[in-house]
């Protein structure tokens, strides 16, 4: 068996498409939704993510706000830039892509936000609404693999899923979103800490690895007939994605997300759709 691709690039195109059609709708009413993003420092990884999602809101008609700031910035000055963005009425939604610098308090970053701004769901009030099943943007990475596995009819409702990761924009909301009543799955949540992550992988009807170690999710381990969704992002000595999943895989799973091409696109164009719900709901 070869596993069947779910094409994060193709769904994302199609989202995109849907959002084109919405973002004019808005604007014929007088709304421009626009979405900040603030980087801080000069990581690759991160200066490319940000780049994507501009061109993302060029394509849809989204205006861009960026914000840059060095890697010594201080505390300080990244949450000026926040509370910036929070009175600043042209910017409809914003993120502060993450990891920041070493230092610095992620946290109170987030907690700074204006949580109707928040396009990413990382705003601790959003992430309690989550907890407490209250609307709320919902974190891209986790609802981006959940419209993946829609598109292509992976049965969610009474899967077995094994999240493995446990960072807040993937690991910690991924299994709050499947326990809903709605998606109805049973999570089991595993981390660096695991005794014995091959046996769980074993039982899993859907496997979500975000955990950034290199093929750490062999063939071996996989049921037959899984979903496998690849979110680890290594890279080599070349630079080339190194995802968290054994290309192995392929031939043990029903469906694979590829990687890149899987879910980091899917997480691009969910942002974009919290940024377009937000401006509707503002809209009236
Ligand atoms: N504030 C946030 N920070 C981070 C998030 C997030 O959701 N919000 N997630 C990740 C990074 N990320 C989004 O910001 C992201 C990762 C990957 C991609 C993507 O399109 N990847 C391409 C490959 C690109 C490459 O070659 O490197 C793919 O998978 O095809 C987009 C966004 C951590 N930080």
């Amino acid at each position: 068996m070869t596993a069947q691709i779910l094409d994060g690039k193709a769904t994302a195109a199609a989202i995109k498409s849907e959002l084109t059609a919405r973002v004019a709708a808005l604007k014929e009413r007088g709304v421009t939704p626009g979405l900040g993003t603030v980087l801080v420092g000069d990581d690759p990884g991160s200066q490319k993510y940000v780049a994507g999602k501009h061109r993302d809101c060029a394509q849809v008609g989204i205006a861009s706000i960026q914000r840059e700031l060095p890697a010594t910035a201080t505390q300080e000055e990244i949450e000026a830039v926040v509370r910036e963005l929070n009175e600043d009425p042209a910017c409809t939604g914003y993120i502060v892509q993450l990891p920041l610098p070493r230092g610095i308090d992620e946290n109170r970053i987030l907690e700074l936000m204006d949580p109707d701004k928040d396009a990413d769901g990382l705003h601790p009030m959003n992430l309690g609404r989550l907890v407490l099943n209250e609307p709320a943007p919902l974190p891209c990475t986790p609802n981006g693999i959940l419209t993946l596995l829609r598109r292509y009819g992976v049965e969610i409702k009474g899967a077995e899923v094994v999240v493995v990761g446990r960072g807040v924009t993937i690991g910690r909301p991924m299994p709050l979103l499947l326990t809903r009543r709605s998606e109805n799955a049973t999570v089991t949540q595993c981390h660096t800490g695991t005794r014995d992550l091959a046996a769980h992988l074993k039982r899993a009807d859907i496997v979500i690895a975000a955990a950034g170690s290199p093929h750490l999710v062999r063939p071996e381990d996989v049921k037959p007939g899984a979903a496998v969704l690849d979110v680890g992002v290594s890279r080599n000595a070349e630079g080339k994605i190194m995802g968290d999943v054994h290309p192995g895989v392929a031939e043990v799973a029903a469906w694979i997300s590829p990687n890149p091409g899987g879910v980091g696109p899917m997480t691009r164009a969910q942002l974009l759709v919290n940024v377009v719900e937000a401006a509707e709901r503002s809209a009236g």
